[in-house]
C-alpha cells in the first residue's frame, strides 16, 4: 500500500455529493476529515510558533470579530502547500464553469503554480493561508476574503478542534444574499479535521430565466466555552 498524499485524499472525497451541494447552497462538507486528529493537534501546536507566520491579527483591534489568526508565511509547511494544490487542481473546473456562468473569463488554470505566478505578476504576493484561534466568548464577524482584484471563487475551512469536548458553540455560519430578495442563513457542522468548501464571493445560480449571482459571506457564531483552532485554504494570494 502506498501512503496517501493530499491529491489522493482529495480524489477519493465523494466529488458528485460535494459539487450537488455547492450547486444547491454554495458550500459543502467534505464528509469525511481531510486531516487525522494528530495532524490537527500538529496544526494547531504551530499557532504558538511564530516562525511559520507573516503576521498575526488581532480581530477585536479591526472591529473584525474577536479572536485572532495568522497567516502562514512562504515556504509554506510542504503538506499544507500540497493539499492547497490538489484542492485547487479538483476545484479549478468548477471555478471556470461558474465564471463562464457569469460572463467572466473561465480561465483559471489547471495547476495551482500557474494562478498562484499570476496573482503574483499582479502583484498579490503574500500568502493566504491562515491559522484561527477562539477563546470562549470569540467570534468572527460575517466577512469575504478578498485579497486584491484576483480572487479564486471558492474556499476551505478545516476544523481542527473536536467539537463537544474542545469548544462549544462556534458555529460556521454562511449567509447568502439573494437579488432583491431577503438574506439566507446556512450553518454548517464539521467533525474535527473535516472541512467546509464554500464560495468566497459571487456564484451562479441558475433560475427559471437564466442564471442570477447570489453574494455569500461566512463567520463564525460565539463560542460559548473552550477554544476553536481552525486552518483557512484561500487559493488566490495576497496584495
Ligand atoms: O474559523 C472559521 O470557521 C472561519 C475561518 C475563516 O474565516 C476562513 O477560513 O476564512
Ligand atoms: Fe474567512
Amino acid at each position: 500500500m502506498t501512503a496517501a498524499t493530499p491529491a489522493s485524499l482529495v480524489e477519493a472525497l465523494d466529488w458528485p455529493r460535494i459539487e450537488a451541494d455547492i450547486a444547491a447552497r454554495g458550500c459543502a462538507t467534505t464528509g469525511t476529515p481531510l486531516f487525522t486528529p494528530t495532524e490537527c493537534a500538529a496544526l494547531t501546536a504551530m499557532y504558538d510558533r511564530p516562525r511559520h507566520f507573516r503576521s498575526r491579527v488581532v480581530m477585536q483591534r479591526h472591529g473584525f470579530g474577536q479572536g485572532e489568526y495568522q497567516y502562514f508565511a512562504y515556504p509554506l509547511p510542504p503538506k499544507l502547500a500540497a493539499w492547497r494544490a490538489a484542492l485547487y487542481e479538483r476545484l479549478a473546473p468548477l471555478a471556470n464553469a461558474w465564471a463562464a456562468a457569469m460572463g467572466q473569463p473561465a480561465d483559471y488554470p489547471a495547476e495551482h503554480a500557474a494562478y498562484l505566478a499570476r496573482c503574483h505578476a499582479a502583484g498579490q504576493e503574500r500568502p493566504t493561508p491562515l491559522l484561527l484561534r477562539y477563546g470562549e466568548g470569540d467570534y468572527n464577524c460575517l466577512h469575504q476574503d478578498l485579497y486584491g482584484d484576483l480572487q479564486f471563487p471558492l474556499q476551505l475551512t478545516v476544523l481542527l478542534s473536536e467539537p463537544g469536548s474542545d469548544f462549544a458553540g462556534g458555529e460556521f455560519v454562511l449567509t447568502e444574499q439573494r437579488p432583491r430578495m431577503q438574506s439566507r442563513a446556512e450553518v454548517v457542522s464539521l467533525s474535527r479535521g473535516e472541512a467546509v468548501i464554500f464560495a468566497v464571493n459571487q456564484r451562479p445560480v441558475a433560475g427559471t430565466r437564466g442564471s442570477y449571482r447570489v453574494t455569500m459571506r461566512h463567520g463564525v457564531s460565539r463560542v460559548r466555552s473552550g477554544r476553536r483552532h481552525t486552518l483557512g485554504i484561500i487559493f488566490h494570494d495576497a496584495r
